[in-house]
């Protein structure tokens, strides 16, 4: 094929870890539908989000920071597919955009990386963790209110980093980041990885899961698509964004949401916290894969109710 045609233009961030997400996705094509990797061209598109590293992108506008400039890329028929990590999507895709695949999930659950061993509980007293998250930033003071959270942003390597060096004690990260990074066995040397259980530190809302997006129209590429979409990942992506879309469409909130598939079987937690952890509402659901949507849903209108318009109105007000 020559270059003025490639097979697919697949659009992603410049990111090692959004290079890595691209690559998977490319093999999984490539391999799919029996053409070479290089007919797969990948282009690296610059988004906002990854500039502004001085302040929480709460602040900075939310949602949509990772993914404006590639979805346009998408609008303008300059690439066929994006890839993101479901977790950086907003639950509203902009008009004429849909997400045909998902890949099948890494590990979900997020890693405490630290110098002290026995994870959250065996940071030292009044102990300083950095994180970006919200989510995380909230569980961790709910579990030990006495930590100090500071703001941490920029890649996962700069984060190891700052462990490494004594600039914090302790941050949190995603394991299927630093799997998909090569990361996980080669940690700087001085800091440990624990991994904390899912069900006590509930994770964000499409973590571990790659998610490729298509224009609604193009009918070639999204059946494409088709063959390496992984039904069960789908299927917990719909509870978890349904639950996420009933509560905040703005990132402002700190929020997890979890959905384990077994057969045709769904199981879904969803937690929904204040930033200082003092007040935390959680809910679980039971249903079908069929009614994944509806399931999270549901369980989000419940949240919403439970905490009641104080809940949100403080955090608008944050
Ligand atoms: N917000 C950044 C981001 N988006 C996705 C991942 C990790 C990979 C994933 O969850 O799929 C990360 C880094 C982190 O949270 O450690």
């Amino acid at each position: 094929m020559t270059q003025s045609s490639p097979f697919l233009r697949l659009g992603t961030r410049g990111s090692a870890l959004a290079l890595a997400q691209a690559y998977e996705t490319r093999r999984r094509l490539a391999a799919a539908h029996g053409v070479p990797e290089d007919d797969i061209v990948i282009e690296i598109i610059k988004v906002i989000g990854d500039q502004i590293l001085d302040r929480a992108l709460s602040q900075a506008g939310g949602k949509g920071l990772f993914t404006k400039e590639i979805e346009d890329a998408l609008l303008e028929d300059r690439i066929d597919l994006a890839v993101h990590s479901s977790k950086d999507l907003p639950t509203v895709l902009p008009d004429g955009l849909v997400l045909p695949a998902f890949l099948p999930r890494e590990d979900v659950r997020d890693v405490l990386i630290s110098h002290t061993t026995g994870g959250l509980e065996g940071l030292p007293q009044g102990g300083k963790v950095g994180s970006a998250s919200l989510r995380r930033q909230a569980m961790v003071k709910r579990a030990r209110p006495d930590l100090e959270v500071a703001l941490l942003r920029g890649n996962v390597e700069t984060r190891l980093r700052k462990v490494a060096e004594g600039t914090i004690d302790a941050t949190l990260l995603a394991l299927a980041g630093l799997k998909r990074l090569g990361l996980i066995d080669r940690l700087p040397d001085g800091v440990t990885a624990t991994v904390i259980d899912a069900d006590a530190f509930v994770p964000a809302v499409g973590q571990g899961a790659i998610a490729i997006e298509t224009r609604e129209g193009d009918a070639r590429t999204r059946e494409l698509m088709a063959a390496i979409n992984e039904p069960a990942t789908e299927r917990a992506l719909a509870a978890e964004r349904a639950f996420l879309h009933e509560l905040d469409g703005s990132c402002r909130t700190p929020i997890g949401g979890h959905a384990r598939v077994t057969g045709d079987r769904l199981s879904f937690s969803g937690v929904i916290l204040v930033p200082d952890g003092s007040e935390a509402h959680e809910t679980s659901r039971e249903g079908s894969v069929a009614e994944a949507a509806a399931l999270g849903a549901d369980a989000g209108r419940e949240l919403r109710g439970r905490a009641g318009p104080a809940f949100f109105a403080a955090l608008a007000g944050a």
